[in-house]
């Protein structure tokens, strides 16, 4: 029997560790300097040695990994995963515009979000808890990675109110660990990973969740499987809902009166994206009412409600700046 001081001092470590890495990882706001959580985080793995029934599934020290997978278990997505139409120019956003307003009878407002280059990831929720997370896969069928999710340190093991719901959303490695990674491959003499999008891929297919943990992963989560499951009547309101349970957001989302508005926004992350701290590939644009979505509904693969708008590649442009063009 373990004395109620240390049941004590175990959930008081576990609480304001969790709330510092939720302040670092999720805020990017940390209130402590790294010495203090280390300290706090050291006297609280000694404690859950000596006492082992006192780790519980939101320790933070579940979130180093520990084990090797023999594989991914299937998961079928209850509410399909949909992917996204994609369009490459200004009169294709127009033509999406004109076929929202013909629909709906009225003009209407959109979301835009920098569109995220990573994996597409579900995480499912009971009572506040993680108990699920799965790759889109196909979208209908994906695979179990909750033991490599659960290392991602964005993504709450808890919420902040004790909802069951799916959240939906991008998970990606920051352009700085990325060349970090690569660099440390290259010096190991391993391949080095394309781009951040393979990097994260390749980190979440893992099979030792600690190598998982080492790869500072991170997630920007944008939807829920069943916009029922929140309270908020639109997509702008239901982003600052997911940053309110706990969830990381972009903070980069505009809410456009108008599809000039979404144009100019586009005009403006296009001049940007090389300054982000991660890649993106280009706009989502999402009609805002939650009503309307429904209204529009979706065709067999996609939204009629949503679309992509993709930048050029990047890379292509690279290659042409290394080019000595004949003078
Ligand atoms: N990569 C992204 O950053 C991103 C991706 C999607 C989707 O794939 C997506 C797919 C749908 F069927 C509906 C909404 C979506 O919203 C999305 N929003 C985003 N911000």
């Amino acid at each position: 029997m373990v004395e109620d001081s240390v049941v004590k001092r175990a959930k008081e470590l576990r609480e304001q560790l969790n709330q510092y890495s939720y302040e670092y990882y999720v805020k990017d706001a940390p209130s402590v300097e790294d010495f203090v959580y280390d300290s706090l985080y050291q006297e609280l793995v000694d404690i859950e040695n000596r006492h082992p029934e006192l780790v519980t599934e939101d320790s933070p020290t579940q979130r180093v990994g520990g084990r090797v997978l023999e594989g991914f278990e299937k998961v079928v997505h209850n509410v399909p995963l949909y992917s996204l139409n994609d369009v490459f120019n200004k009169e294709d956003i127009t033509a999406f515009d004109q076929r929202v307003q013909k629909a709906l009878g009225h003009q209407v407002s959109y979301t835009c979000e920098l569109k995220i280059d990573g994996l597409s990831v579900s995480l499912r929720y009971e009572d506040g808890k993680l108990v699920q997370g799965a790759t889109r896969g196909d979208g209908s069928v994906g695979e179990d990675i909750t033991e490599n999710l659960k290392t991602v340190r964005s993504i709450p093991l808890k919420l902040k109110n004790s909802v069951t719901l799916e959240a939906r959303g991008e998970c990606y490695m920051p352009k700085k660990s990325f060349m970090r990674l690569n660099q440390n491959r290259e010096e190991e003499g391993q391949d080095i990973f394309a781009n951040p999008r393979n990097a994260a891929a390749g980190s979440l297919r893992q099979l030792d969740t600690k190598i998982t943990a080492k790869r500072n992963l991170s997630t920007f989560l944008y939807s829920v499987a069943d916009t029922n499951s929140l309270s908020s009547s639109s997509q702008y309101e239901a982003l600052q809902e997911l940053e309110d349970l706990g969830f990381q957001t972009n903070q980069e989302r505009k809410l456009c009166r108008s599809i000039d508005e979404v144009w100019d926004y586009i005009e403006d992350f296009q001049e940007k994206r090389g300054d982000l701290p991660y890649e993106i590939d280009g706009v989502v644009i999402k009609v805002n009412d939650f009503d309307q979505q429904e209204t529009l509904g979706y065709t067999v693969k996609a939204p009629r409600w949503a679309i992509a708008y993709k930048f050029p590649p990047e890379e292509a442009q690279t290659v042409i700046r290394d080019i000595q063009w004949p003078v």
